[in-house]
C-alpha cells in the first residue's frame, strides 16, 4: 500500500483523488491538506471532499506534517504557485510527488526541476492516458503531413478554470512547434484587427470557457481542400485522477528526476 498525501483536498480535482485513492486498494491516506487558514482544517477530510463515510483523517494546512505521517509520495493538484512551494517541501523530506497543476511559467517550472534534483517528481499538465496518446499522435501527424498544413489547438474548459491556455493545450502546442521546427515566437494566442495573411510558421493556440466543460482539446490540421482534426473530450474528472493514481504507482519506484506522463506510459519520448 503507498502511503499517499494529497493536497488541496476541498478542490475539484483533490476531492476526485480523495475518492479514488480511498476506495483503491494499492493506497493508503496519510495526509490531506488544504491552504493555511481554510476552514476545513481539522475537519475529517471526508467531510471537507464533500464525500460520505468519515476517513478518520483530519485536514491539515501544513505539508509537513502530513508529509512526517510516512508519506511516500504526494499527489498535488493546487496552483503552480502552491506546487513550487509543495515540492520544495517534499524535496527537503525526500518524498516523491505527482504534479497535475498548470499556469507554470519559465521560472516557477525551473523551481520544480530543482527540487526535482532531490526527488522524482512527474510534472504533468494532464494525466489521463487519452489525452497523452493524443499527444502523441499529433506529433506524428505533424511529422507525416510535413509544412503543407496550417496547425491550430483549440482548447474548452468550464467557466472557474483560472489560468489561459490550458497547460494541455501549451503542450500539445510545444510538441508540435518541436515536430515542425517552429520557434516559441510562432505560438500565436490572440488574433485581433486588421491581422493579414497567416504565416506559414504560425501555430495557434485559442481558448474557449464556459459552464461546467471538464476539458476539450482539438488540433486542426488546415490544408488546401482537406483538414483533419483530432479531438479529445474529458466527460469526467476521474479519468484525470486514475492516471494520477497510477503516475503516483510509478513515480514512487523512480529514482530524482523530472518525468512527464510519456515516462509513466511508456509512450515515445515527443
Ligand atoms: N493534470 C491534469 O490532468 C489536470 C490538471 N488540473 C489542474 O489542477 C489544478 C487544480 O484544478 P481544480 O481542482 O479544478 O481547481 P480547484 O480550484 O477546484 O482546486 C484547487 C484546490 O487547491 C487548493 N489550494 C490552493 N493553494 C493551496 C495550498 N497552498 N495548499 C493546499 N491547498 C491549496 C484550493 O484551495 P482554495 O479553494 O481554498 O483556494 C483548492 O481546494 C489547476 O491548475 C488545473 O489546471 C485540473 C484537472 C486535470
Ligand atoms: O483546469 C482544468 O480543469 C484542467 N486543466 C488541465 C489543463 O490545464 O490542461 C487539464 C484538463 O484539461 C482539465
Amino acid at each position: 500500500m503507498l502511503r499517499t498525501v494529497i493536497t488541496g483536498v476541498t478542490g475539484r480535482m483533490g476531492s476526485t483523488l480523495l475518492r479514488l485513492a480511498r476506495s483503491s486498494r494499492e493506497f493508503t491516506l496519510v495526509g490531506a491538506t488544504a491552504r493555511q487558514g481554510s476552514p476545513v482544517v481539522g475537519l475529517d477530510a471526508a467531510l471537507a471532499a464533500r464525500m460520505g463515510e468519515p476517513l478518520g483523517l483530519a485536514v491539515v494546512d501544513d505539508l509537513d506534517r502530513a508529509l512526517d505521517a510516512g508519506a511516500q509520495v504526494v499527489i498535488d493538484f493546487t496552483s503552480a504557485e502552491a506546487s513550487v512551494a509543495h515540492a520544495r517541501q517534499c524535496a527537503a523530506k525526500g518524498v516523491a510527488m505527482v504534479i497535475g497543476s498548470t499556469g507554470f511559467n519559465a521560472e516557477t517550472r525551473n523551481r520544480i526541476v530543482e527540487s526535482a534534483r532531490a526527488i522524482p517528481v512527474v510534472l504533468a499538465p494532464n494525466t489521463s492516458v487519452g489525452v497523452n496518446v493524443v499527444i502523441q499522435m499529433a506529433a506524428e501527424l505533424a511529422r507525416v503531413l510535413g509544412q503543407g498544413f496550417d496547425v491550430e489547438v483549440l482548447e474548452a474548459h468550464h467557466r472557474m478554470k483560472k489560468d489561459s491556455p490550458s497547460g494541455t493545450a501549451l503542450r500539445l502546442a510545444e510538441v508540435l512547434a518541436s515536430t515542425l521546427g517552429r520557434e516559441s515566437e510562432d505560438l500565436t494566442f490572440a488574433r485581433r484587427g486588421w491581422i493579414g495573411p497567416r504565416s506559414e510558421r504560425e501555430i495557434g493556440v485559442q481558448t474557449l470557457r464556459g459552464g461546467d466543460v471538464v476539458g476539450e482539446h482539438t488540433v486542426f490540421f488546415f490544408g488546401e481542400g482537406e483538414r483533419i482534426e483530432l479531438t479529445h473530450r474529458a466527460t469526467s474528472r476521474d479519468q484525470f485522477g486514475k492516471g494520477a493514481l497510477r503516475a503516483a504507482e510509478w513515480v514512487a519506484r523512480q529514482r530524482p528526476g523530472l518525468y512527464d506522463m510519456a515516462n509513466v506510459l511508456g509512450l515515445q519520448r515527443t
